[in-house]
């Protein structure tokens, strides 16, 4: 199989790797020279991982039009904000329907969807078969290295969802299908804001309680605001919630942690939002839903997106915020 590869970054070249691993021909396409050279000649990806050499059957090109050329699947490993545009590139060149992959967290940055709807309101079901999301608990930076990892692949269609799996599927890379294609995406996305959070108590110096603290209640808020999206409650404690927030709140290779580390360092977020050039999805992703919730009358709390929409949009001071979210009212865990 032909498996097309949007992007040449981290996620780009993990899973370039899974599916060379399984046989299968991939093409990255990308607009980085540098990062496209270092595939092709030195086969590797020096910006992003320094120790790794990659196989000589992992290539990659600026040409859309190559990338796309007889693949039977199109795998998007670039950031939300650029998968519209991408999409529209593609639409022309696609000759054969094709099954769309999408690996991208978090919202389109026109209309904020979520990235499946995102992908049909471009392309019809005359020209893909129904999309599937590959989500769950995955750094690139231990996949790339054939680290144990388990993700979803998440389809309103079974049978589409059943061979992404098999596509994916390997003795260090473990997929399971899911349908619950809202509580995914949602799941997926939300949990970026939550890791801001959790790099935030890190680099203000506290501690495991706190975490764990924070990440419980994260998976609490981002349950209800999915639920009130059309999720199912079951899907956050899967791979797709608790299993991909645990990852990302925990990891020193998330960007995510790594920014509210900072920010949580330096007492202010004003310079990490002026300078960041960093894949950090959820500095979006909190405005959205946090935009979203105050424009609507969900009788939900969201107490930690809003701390954290406090800290990066109007600059509050963490450690204020912080304390602010301890002395709230006293209410019941359920709540
Ligand atoms: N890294 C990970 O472990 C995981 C990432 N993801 C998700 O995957 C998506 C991609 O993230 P990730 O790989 O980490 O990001 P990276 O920053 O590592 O790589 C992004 C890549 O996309 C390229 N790019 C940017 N714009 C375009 C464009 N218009 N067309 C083609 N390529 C483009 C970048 O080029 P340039 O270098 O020039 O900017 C870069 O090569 C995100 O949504 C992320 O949430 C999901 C699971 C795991
Ligand atoms: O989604 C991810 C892990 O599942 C990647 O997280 P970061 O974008 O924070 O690196």
């Amino acid at each position: 199989m032909k498996v097309a590869i949007l992007g040449t970054g981290s996620w780009a070249t993990g899973l370039a790797r899974v599916l060379n691993d399984n046989g299968h021909q991939v093409m990255l396409y990308g607009i980085n020279p540098d990062e496209i050279d270092d595939i092709n000649i030195r086969h590797c990806n020096y910006k992003y991982f320094k120790d790794v050499q990659l196989e000589e059957t992992i290539v990659a090109t600026s040409s859309l039009e190559m990338t796309i050329k007889d693949a039977h699947y199109i795998l998007i490993t670039i950031p939300t904000q650029f998968v519209r545009e991408t999409l529209q590139k593609i639409k022309p060149l696609l000759k054969e329907k094709v099954t769309i992959i999408n690996a991208a967290k978090g919202f389109d940055m026109n209309t904020n969807m979520r990235m499946s709807d995102t992908i049909r309101s471009v392309l019809t079901e005359d020209e893909i078969n129904p999309v599937v999301s590959l989500i769950g608990p995955s750094h690139a930076e231990e996949v790339v290295e054939r680290i144990l990892t388990a993700v979803c692949s998440v389809s309103l269609d079974e049978t589409t969802a059943k061979d992404v799996q098999k596509l994916f599927s390997n003795h260090y890379f473990r997929v399971y299908t899911s349908n619950d294609e809202i509580g995914a995406e949602y799941g997926a996305a939300y949990k970026n804001v939550i890791a801001v959070a959790s790099g935030v108590i890190a680099g203000l110096g506290y501690g495991d309680n706190t975490r764990a603290a924070l990440i419980t209640r994260g998976l609490h808020e981002m349950s209800l605001y999915g639920m009130i999206k059309g999720a199912k409650q079951e899907t956050y404690f899967g791979l797709t919630g608790i299993g991909d927030l645990v990852v990302t709140c925990s990891s020193v290779h998330s960007r995510n942690f790594q920014a509210g580390y900072e920010i949580g360092q330096s007492h202010r977020a004003l310079d990490f939002m002026t300078h960041n050039t960093k894949t950090c999805e959820g500095v979006r992703t909190c405005k959205v839903i946090h935009d979203d919730v105050m424009s609507h009358d969900y009788g939900i709390e969201t107490p930690i997106v809003d701390a954290v929409y406090e800290v990066l949009y109007k600059n509050a001071s963490p450690q204020e915020v912080v304390a602010s979210l301890m002395n709230r009212d006293l209410k019941s865990e359920q709540l």
